[in-house]
């Protein structure tokens, strides 16, 4: 393959917003060879061993269903094992993203594939702190099994509609025990929101970066869905989340999945989980990937609140939260997220 044509035109993007940006002196005077973030700390997420779930005994369900709540209201993040998910599949589903990512940039814009849903970078940040230095498939996965998402990569199909399938299964499973644990929690009606064709799943590549460490390779964000199971790089690092308020780094653990809390899993817990900020750091010399599947409902589905009563968020669509999100980045930049839908505003 050649390299030369692969990545997206970051740097050229990058350099367009430095030379519209205020801070650009400061910006080039930034640059250094080698860059290791004072102070930063290296966490190891809560491990749940989901095992647990399937248990005979009664206690141990319990008790495996109360670290998923715990870590879920605690740090809005957790890994899991024992998730019942082939590790052929995600090994296959991580040769066949490579392999898409190694093509030359021209066929990854080409029109269909994947429903169109390859971007790179961020169409609407106005200066270089709101670069993401990223390209990424966003692949809604109700288009999935139409032949024509695949163009010339036929391999992808097979693998991405077992990977997606695998993925909706554990998700709902995570979010029943999520639901369960919460008091007038209305399981049946609440599954109905979500299946297979309302679900979303992003395939990204961090380029190596040359101006690292200026740029973010996602920029700060909480995920605007219910939940996000994140199959991400085995070995190499850079996603980061906000612990009482200070970034940490998470460590890669290659036998386990990343969990973390969506906006609506807050607003309908009442705030009891925890949608947390998180980003991700790109470095000089190596690429990274990653795939994260967001259980979402359809648009037209209510997010209400656990508690009828007392409820800190008014009800919305998950329609209505999208369009606000888009129509709040337009104008600032910036998502504003579940603040604009507290009772109160
Ligand atoms: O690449 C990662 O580790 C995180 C990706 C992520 O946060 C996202 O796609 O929303
Ligand atoms: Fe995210």
């Amino acid at each position: 393959m050649i390299e030369c044509n692969q990545n997206p035109p970051l740097l050229q993007d990058y350099t367009q917003l430095v030379n519209q940006s205020s801070d650009r002196v400061d910006v080039i005077k930034q640059h250094r060879p080698v860059y290791h973030e004072p102070g930063l700390e290296v966490c190891e997420l809560p491990l749940v061993d989901l095992c647990g779930l399937l248990s005979e005994n009664e206690d141990e369900r319990v008790s495996c269903a109360s670290e998923i709540c715990k870590a879920s209201s605690e740090w809005g993040f957790f890994q899991i094992v024992n998730h019942g998910i082939e590790l052929e599949v995600l090994r296959k589903m991580r040769k066949e993203q490579v392999k898409l990512f190694e093509a030359p940039f021209e066929m990854k814009t080409a029109p269909g594939l994947l429903d169109n849903s390859y971007r790179w970078g961020n169409r609407t940040a106005t200066c270089p702190k709101q670069l993401s230095w990223c390209e990424a498939f966003h692949v809604p996965l109700s288009r999935i099994s139409d032949d024509t998402c695949y163009g010339e990569f036929n391999s992808l199909r097979e693998v991405m509609q077992e990977y997606a399938g695998a993925m909706q299964e554990l998700a709902k499973s995570i979010a029943r025990v999520l639901v369960g644990n919460l008091a007038g929690g209305e399981r049946g009606v609440w599954e109905d929101k979500c299946n297979a064709s309302t679900c979303f799943m992003r395939l990204n590549r961090y380029p190596p970066c040359p101006i690292s460490p200026e740029v973010f390779g996602l920029v700060p964000h909480t995920d605007s869905d219910f939940l996000t199971i994140l199959h991400q790089d085995e070995h190499v690092g850079g996603l980061q989340l906000m612990k009482d308020s200070k970034w940490v780094a998470v460590k890669p653990n290659p036998d386990a999945l990343v969990v973390n809390i969506g906006d609506l899993f807050q607003a309908w817990s009442n705030d009891v989980y925890k949608s947390v900020e998180h980003k991700v750091t790109v470095n000089r010399e190596v690429e990274r990937h990653s795939i994260a599947y967001f259980l979402c409902p359809s648009y037209e589905s209510f997010i209400g609140c656990c508690e009828e009563e007392n409820s800190i968020y008014r009800r919305f669509t998950f329609g209505e939260y999208r369009s606000q999100i888009q129509e709040d980045v337009k104008a600032s930049g910036h998502k504003v997220g579940l603040p604009r839908f507290l009772v109160s505003t």
